[in-house]
């Protein structure tokens, strides 16, 4: 889900830090839903990003914020400099002064969240804030916790058994201690069952029925799970981290020859940047001189570095390898390809999958529930058939361990968070869970000829004339007609021309005939470039051109013709090639069991002639309305997949139930599709599929870890087999065992054939 600006609302876009198992996120979600004027909260655990909508009851964001940090998280704004929350009809001054960005040192001081020790700026300025925090996180409690249960351990056995009793008492209280806190806090925002409030009423009550021992032990186990999740999921969010770190904080700005360092991120449009070899662009931008190695490969995946000269464009981040450039900037910090990427990789993380939505319903009710039937196992026994309280009070208790819904929860944004750091490191993005799943279920995949299975780029091969037309004047004319297309075939005409020296006929009203060509008027009469078929229909080709046609198109080439009302000018011959691992996906594709399909426009002959040599199905001379009818088809025969170049495909991208957008470069159109495959590679199509196919197994497998340990521990509670801290074990245990197991996934290779 997205969440979009209506009229009367607004965007708050914050950092949510310290988050590290999913009844975090949860809580948060909870408490700030709760917030008057708050419309609709999205959160992500691995993105720790929080985005709300709000209408104008919220008149302050201070209350988001106070919230935030009542649970016990760091909360900072996403935009650092930048008024990310403007009141509709509120005077805009008045929230000048009270700036919501300048928080960053509170920010760090109150880094109390459940163990973050991944965190490198949680560090607060304050020593006296140092210490607290660091108690206040699992990793200083466990340290703490580990000496007292040594020396209570000690003096059970060497001083006396009573004082070491006390002593596991007062480890127990000083380790419950924050984690009660927080529980209060949560539970005074609404939030009544937490793993924190489930934690502290089991400690309490071990310590009521005397076994402090144990109830020590737990508050333990309990510190120890903190760290372990903190560093697992710390692991899992380090993918982003290392995206987010590509773009070089500083630039070396040129003004009228001299240089000095300024931020990339106050770069703007037109203004000169010297790269140094060895140094990563700090914008995007077009090369105004000189000519170097260029490695996109942390902004595309692409390893293989390429040569890039005057003109040309290169990405925010690549490595520059070999010499000194300068670089006009053509993109506004945010608006850099690999920002775009980082954007899109932490939305991704954010939509929910299907299978996560009905986790969450699922825990919603998961966890009262347990606590009303560990009432009933408390109360029932003893009082129906006169069993002894503190043993029925014990496993009561256990049982409310078992109720943390943790590992269930974090399970799938864990795997999607690994999953979507291993793609983007290849170039391979899928915009979130929903996309993941349906891409595990893929059963047809549809592809769009030209800049997909084919470079994109044609060239034109073979020029014939009619009559006593040269083949300038062909030029001239068929240039002029497409002088104002970015098709690819025109592309290709106006480059013949360029090269042969012609210069494009002055033409108006051109006009694209979709699926077929474009006319225009040149000079005082009607000019046509066509498909041969067209013309042949419109007296533009004769049989003789017809047949001619026919051998090109046999040949594999796109023929084209140009004539004049009535007047057959000549025909143009073009070759797109095919890229060379085209045949490749194809091929591991159909071993998946997956059935390819190619859609185009172009007329049957050239289709099968390109079709043969991939070994696919194909349907030609499709109108973008057939391509749409055809994907409608497949859809309904199971999942299909669409690949396109996503500039002139949108819409059959988006009929599709996943539309890819393929090609490398600057016009990869990344908004308007489901996934995008950034490097120059169909057998990424296949690689994305396994992913997406790895990491609904990985979720499965997850799934069945939590809800597998929890049936176990349930029954063996109830039974009197466990006890308390193998409850606190199944628990904790468990979310450690899924997010280490979702870890996994980021060293899965999915270009590797399985
Ligand atoms: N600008 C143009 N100049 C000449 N012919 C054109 C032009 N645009 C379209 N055509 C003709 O229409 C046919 C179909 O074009 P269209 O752009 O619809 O194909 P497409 O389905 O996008 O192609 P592909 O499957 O190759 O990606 C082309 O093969 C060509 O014969
Ligand atoms: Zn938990």
């Amino acid at each position: 889900m997205t969440i979009t600006n209506e009229p009367g609302m607004t965007l708050c876009d914050w950092t949510v830090s310290g988050m590290d198992c999913a009844s975090c996120a949860t809580k948060v979600r909870g408490a700030v839903s709760r917030l008057p004027g708050v419309r609709d909260v999205e959160i992500g655990i691995m993105s720790e990003r929080l985005r709300l909508t709000v209408d104008e009851r919220l008149t302050d964001t201070d209350k988001i914020e106070k919230t935030v940090r009542a649970l016990g998280y760091g909360i900072q704004t996403r935009a650092p400099g930048k008024k990310d929350f403007v009141i509709p009809g509120s005077a805009p001054e008045s929230h000048q002064g009270h700036s919501h960005d300048a928080h960053p040192a509170v920010a760090k001081a109150d880094h109390s969240g459940h163990g973050s020790p991944g965190h490198v700026h949680d560090d607060p300025a304050d020593p006296a804030d140092r210490g607290k925090a660091w108690y206040q996180t699992g990793k200083g409690r466990l340290v703490i916790l580990t000496g007292l249960l040594l020396a209570a351990a000690w003096a059970m056995e060497l001083i006396a058994p009573q004082i070491g009793s006390w002593a596991f008492v007062a480890a127990c209280l000083i380790g419950v201690a924050p984690v009660a806190r927080r529980a209060f806090a949560a539970a005074r925002l609404g939030q009544i069952f937490t793993i924190e409030g489930l934690m502290t009423i089991a400690a309490l009550g071990a310590l009521f029925i005397n076994a402090a021992e144990e109830a020590a032990l737990v508050v333990f186990l309990f510190a120890v799970g903190e760290v372990l999740e903190g560093v697992a999921a710390g692991k899992a969010r380090d993918g982003i981290r290392a995206l987010a770190n590509l773009v070089p904080k500083t630039a070396l700005l040129e003004v009228d020859g001299v240089t000095r360092e300024v931020a990339a991120s106050s770069l703007t449009i037109g203004q000169t940047v010297l790269v140094r070899p060895g140094d990563r662009i700090p914008a995007d931008g077009e090369i105004s001189d000189g000519t170097s190695g260029i490695d996109e490969s942390p902004v595309t995946g692409e390893s293989i570095p390429r040569t890039r000269g005057p003109g040309e464009n290169v990405f925010a981040g690549s490595i520059n390898t070999e010499a000194v450039l300068r670089v006009t900037v053509t993109k506004a910090a945010e608006d850099n390809t690999i920002s775009r990427i980082i954007r899109l990789v932490e939305e991704a993380e954010e939509a929910r999958a299907p299978t996560e939505r009905f986790i969450d319903r699922f825990s919603r009710w998961y966890m009262p529930a347990i606590v009303a039937v560990s009432a009933l196992v408390i109360v029932l026994p003893p009082l129906m058939f006169g069993q002894s309280w503190d043993t029925w009070i014990y496993r009561g208790l256990a049982l409310l361990l078992i109720g943390c819904p943790c590992a269930l929860v974090i399970s799938v944004p864990a795997s999607i968070a690994s999953s979507l750091s291993t793609g983007a490191r290849r170039g391979m993005l899928m915009k979130g869970g929903a996309v993941i799943e349906a891409a595990a279920k893929v059963s047809h995949v549809a592809f769009d000829k030209t800049g997909t299975l084919t470079h994109g780029r044609p060239q034109v091969t073979d020029l014939v004339t009619f009559g006593t037309t040269t083949e300038a004047q062909l030029l001239e004319v068929a240039a002029g007609v497409e002088s104002g297309s970015s098709h690819p075939l025109a592309v290709a005409i106006l480059d013949r021309a360029k090269t042969a020296g012609v210069t494009p006929l002055p033409a108006r009203d051109a006009r694209a005939l979709t699926g077929r060509g474009v006319e225009a008027t040149v000079g005082d009469a009607l000019a046509w470039v066509s498909s041969p078929r067209h013309a042949s229909e419109n007296d533009g080709l004769d049989g003789r051109g017809l047949r001619q046609a026919t051998i090109f198109e046999d040949e594999g080439k796109t023929a084209v013709a140009v004539y004049r009302k009535g007047v057959p000018l000549g025909l143009i011959a073009m070759r797109d090639e095919l890229r060379p691992d085209a045949a490749e996906a194809v091929r591991q594709l159909a071993e998946m069991g997956i059935s390819s399909i190619m859609l185009t426009g172009d007329n049957p002959r050239t289709a099968a002639a390109i079709a043969e040599g991939l070994n696919i199905r194909f349907e030609a001379e499709m109108m973008p309305e057939d391509k749409l009818a055809a994907i409608r088809d497949m859809n309904a025969q199971g999942g299909v997949m669409m690949i396109g170049d996503g500039i002139n495909d949108a819409p059959a991208l988006k009929q599709a139930s996943i539309g890819v957008a393929m090609g490398s470069g600057t016009d990869v159109a990344l908004e308007t599709a489901d996934a995008a495959i950034l490097r120059d590679r169909v057998t990424d199509i296949p690689a994305q599929i396994r992913l997406a196919q790895a990491t609904m197994a990985n979720i499965r497998q997850n799934v069945s870890i939590a809800l597998g340990l929890k049936a176990i521990f349930l029954v063996t509670t109830v039974l009197g087999m466990t006890g308390l801290w193998i409850a606190i074990l199944a628990d904790t245990g468990a979310t450690v065992l899924v997010t280490l197991n979702a870890l996994r996934l980021l060293r899965y290779n999915p270009e590797q054939k399985r």
